[in-house]
């Protein structure tokens, strides 16, 4: 399959990789076990060896000692027809010992490479690709691929040595029964190219169904507040019931189809088998066959049966494993679409001075009709922090995320210091810029760990101060302090927990350039007041970019930057622009007075009234007009963070 710099998840009605393929080229995981394989290989033929051998001892018996009445030459014989026996069992288990720790093994390098090539992956392949169908092929799938290399592919290989080895001594022993048996595979080869065409159709679309399922299971609990809040557990067991119940259809078919398959091959030998026993009868009642060699005969064909029966089997998990393989390369087949330019150069923390400038950037998504945003001019200076202001959904967001390249512009450049951001190396390009998201996650891992995620070198101190900032000390007072192991996605935390929890991990990597999405939305005023008073203090020395929503938070920038039709349409100061854009004085008056702040007043915070303002830091003469004219919202919160930080709103007191 060609790789692809973005790649949409196949249908089960796909069929790019030829069968078989996509296991062959596994084949480059099977490399450093060569001599493991080689070694179970030699075990298996042996064993088959071995086995075969029985019945010919087994045809001296019967036409030496037993015709003969010979008990000395019965013992002999019967001992050696004992130690064929030992040593199949003995090679057999070495192959299966072997064949187990293989399988296991390769399975799990596959599952590191998937893994590994998901993380190099870039955020819009995720945004595509549904979590439940990776978390399908990164499990089920590569157990799948792990069945068929510990069993399916060494019973193929062994069986059809012993079919070959059998049928060919058959020939040799009695030429036209020989030959009869032989001619039985030619319906077996019928039959399995017809069904092999069917059951890769089949196990491709269970394994696609399994993924679907897997996605709704995932955003069943991920989501299950929602789906509680409103009642809506029936619809959504409903939801689940007929994906499930699709998925069970179609493995019933599939499973017939085996089960039909395997009639026939039950069939075939069990018939082949009857025409020879009345045919050799026949052939030793007119001496053209001893006793022995029909008894030999009979024997070596019975040994067919297994092999033959199994072939459905074995087929059936080929073809499971080829369509699993297929689902795997479309993973790993995927091209990061972002990466590191050749020549890309590393860039040292300490030497960046932060000019950030987006120079007629456009970007957009994939799959959008026009560009979310186009021609967009901006400039932040080292130190300076500007906040971007916008209706919801014009792409404040959208616009961070193209800083740490989490997305890359589509057209114009953004640079850092003057070099354009893609001629730096990713790694160190986003060492320099932090980054803090409104929805933050945690992971289930321990306090520390979650904290340092950006630093793992950080110490005591460094998280100490990390968390004052962003006023998280709670994290000393959980049950085993910062070793506390926090659940999936913090879920055990609260939504402001959780925010300021992933504030200070954002702080703690003390970043050239922090970008911040409405990293406070989820505070109280009176912990947003402390939190921005903090963070100021650590905003003097890092050029930010912040996405802002409430206006007590715009008091934490020097500048801000109205974003309107994918542009920047005005920046200055927050009066400023208060003062002579009206647009931007209409956003934030709809922002203050929005559903959520149009109920009774909450009383104010005693801090925030005990910070209040001093003359140095008092709110500019346009900024009361807001706080007056339409909430609260302003004039409780940006006087509390102008006093908290002592210095002043920066918006206001250094522009
Ligand atoms: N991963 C994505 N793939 C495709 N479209 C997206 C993606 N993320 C966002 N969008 C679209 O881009 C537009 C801007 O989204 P974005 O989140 O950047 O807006 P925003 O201004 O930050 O919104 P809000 O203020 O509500 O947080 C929206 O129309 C959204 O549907």
């Amino acid at each position: 399959m060609p790789a692809a710099p973005d790649h949409t998840p196949a249908t089960p009605s796909d069929k790019r990789s030829p069968a078989l393929h996509s296991l062959w080229r596994l084949r480059r995981y099977v490399r450093p076990y060569t001599g493991q394989l080689v070694g179970l290989l030699i075990a298996a033929f042996a064993a088959t060896g071995a086995g075969i051998a029985v019945p010919l001892v087994i045809q001296q018996v019967v036409d030496g000692p037993i015709a003969h009445r010979d008990p000395a030459g019965l013992l002999r014989l019967g001992a050696l027809a004992l130690l064929l026996g030992l040593a199949e069992a003995g090679l057999i288990f070495i192959r299966r010992w072997a064949q187990s720790s293989l399988a296991v093994g390769m399975e799990a390098t596959i599952r590191d490479d998937v893994y590994a090539h998901l993380q190099r992956l870039h955020v819009g392949f995720h945004d595509r690709w549904q979590s439940g169908q990776l978390l399908a092929r990164i499990t089920i799938d590569l157990s799948v691929i792990r069945r068929f290399l510990s069993f399916g592919l060494i019973f193929l290989v062994v069986n059809s040595t012993t079919y070959l080895m059998v049928v060919a001594l058959l020939v040799a022993m009695h030429p036209p029964l020989g030959l009869l048996v032989a001619t039985s595979a030619v319906p077996l080869f019928v039959v399995s190219r017809r069904f092999t065409r069917a059951y890769l159709v089949a196990s491709r679309r269970v394994q696609d169904e399994q993924g679907d399922v897997a996605t709704l299971v995932e955003e069943s609990a991920q989501g299950v507040r929602t789906i509680k809040a409103f009642g809506r557990r029936r619809q959504m067991t409903d939801r689940f019931a007929a994906s499930a119940g699709q998925l069970h259809d179609t493995a019933i078919r599939k499973s017939r189809l085996l089960a039909n398959t395997s009639a026939l091959f039950d069939l075939v030998p069990n018939l082949t088998l009857a025409v020879v026993l009345v045919a050799g009868t026949v052939a030793a009642a007119h001496g053209a066959l001893t006793i022995g060699e029909l008894v030999a005969f009979v024997t070596l064909q019975l040994m067919l049966i297994w092999p033959i029966e199994s072939l459905g089997w074995i087929i059936a998990n080929a073809q499971e494993a080829t369509t699993a393989a297929d689902r795997v390369h479309e993973v790993l087949d995927t091209q990061p679409a972002i990466t590191d330019r050749p020549g890309a150069a590393e860039i040292v923390p300490t030497d960046v001075t932060g000019w950030l400038r987006f120079e007629g950037v456009s970007f957009s998504y994939p799959a959008a009709t026009r560009p979310l945003l186009h021609d967009l001019d901006l400039t932040v200076r080292p130190g300076e922090t500007l906040a971007v202001v916008g209706a919801t959904g014009c792409g404040k967001t959208s616009l961070l995320s193209l800083v740490p390249r989490l997305h890359d512009v589509t057209g114009g450049r953004i640079t850092l210091d003057g070099q354009d951001i893609r001629d730096i190396q990713l790694g160190s390009l986003r060492r320099v810029v932090g980054m803090a998201f409104e929805e933050p996650t945690l992971f289930s891992m321990s306090v520390w760990e979650n904290l340092t995620l950006g630093r793992p070198e950080a110490s005591e101190d460094d998280v100490r101060t990390a968390l004052a900032v962003a006023q998280a000390d709670f994290v000393y007072d959980l049950p085993w302090g910062l070793e506390t192991r926090i659940g999936e996605q913090g879920l055990s935390l609260s939504g402001g927990q959780r925010q300021r929890l992933a504030l200070a991990r954002a702080v703690l990597g003390q970043p050239r350039v922090l970008v911040l999405d409405d990293p406070l939305s989820a505070l109280d005023v009176h912990t947003e007041a402390l939190v921005e008073a903090a963070l100021a203090r650590v905003l003097r020395d890092t050029t930010a970019l912040l996405v802002v929503h409430r206006p007590s938070t715009v008091a934490l920038a020097d500048r801000v930057a109205l974003l309107t039709d994918g542009r920047i349409t005005a920046v200055g100061t927050h009066s400023e622009l208060l003062a002579t854009v009206p647009a931007y004085r209409a956003l934030l008056s709809a922002t203050t007075a929005s559903p959520a702040d149009a109920g009774p007043p909450p009383a104010l915070p005693t801090t925030a009234i005990a910070t209040a303002p001093s003359p140095a830091t008092a709110p500019s003469p346009t900024g009361p007009t807001i706080a007056d004219g339409t909430s609260r919202t302003v004039a409780t919160a940006t006087p509390s963070t102008t006093a908290e930080k002592g210095t002043g709103n920066r918006g206001l007191v250094r522009s």
